[in-house]
């Protein structure tokens, strides 16, 4: 009998190639990829946007999956969280310069990487996990490939002792510290307990 799986509904391929690594040691699932676009709410909390998605993915694919999504908002605290999961919208409407740049006014330059999580087990019942990692934005360093990895340099407190950017990282330090990795982290811990 072949090894059931879970199913992880993303359009993005840079996430993922991480999630890939950060579940590779779940040996009791085989973890398949199934790109759909599913619609994400607005005026609504994080937790809110992943159960909205993982009820997508529920209604579209074949009964009994195990699926998981995730949404990932990057917060200026300055701007109270903004852009927030509308991130995705800021970067398709602007360069990351002028996503800096909209710091520009205030001191105050931090921010938060925030991974949302949410699986729906084989019965429908649902679990949400949440990843954060604290950094500041700062002018692109760095590789441009994914999303707004050149501009988030994560604190020092998160393990980023050379104050790299996303971008200026090797893949395996990313994972080490990243919103990612520790919402799946604890998603992972879910699957081996359960
Ligand atoms: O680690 C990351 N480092 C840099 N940029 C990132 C990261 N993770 C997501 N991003 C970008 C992609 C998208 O512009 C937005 C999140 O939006 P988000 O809806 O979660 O991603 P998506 O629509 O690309 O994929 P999905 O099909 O899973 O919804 O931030
Ligand atoms: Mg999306």
């Amino acid at each position: 009998m072949s090894k059931p799986s879970v199913v992880f509904v993303t359009g993005n391929a840079n996430k993922l190639k991480e999630v890939q690594k950060l579940l590779s040691n779940v040996t009791k699932y085989e973890i398949i990829n199934k790109n759909l676009d599913l619609e994400e709410i607005q005026e609504a909390s994080l937790e809110e946007i992943a159960r909205k998605k993982i009820l997508q993915a529920v209604a579209l694919l074949p009964k009994g999956q195990r699926i998981v999504v995730e949404d990932t908002a990057l917060g200026f605290d300055a701007l109270n969280g903004l852009p927030g999961a509308y991130v995705k919208w800021f970067l398709k409407k602007m360069s990351l310069d002028e996503l800096v740049k909209m710091l520009e006014p205030f001191e105050k330059k931090t921010g938060e990487a925030i991974t949302t999580v949410a699986y729906s087990d084989e019965n429908g019942d649902i679990k949400i996990f949440q990843g954060i990692t604290k950094g500041k934005i700062v002018k692109h360093r760095g590789n441009l490939d994914f999303g707004w990895d050149a501009i988030f340099e994560p604190l020092a407190e998160e393990g980023n002792t050379e104050a790299l950017t996303y971008g200026e990282m090797t893949k395996e330090f990313k994972n080490g510290l990243s919103h990612r990795s520790k919402a799946f982290k604890l998603f992972e811990q879910y699957l081996v307990d359960n």
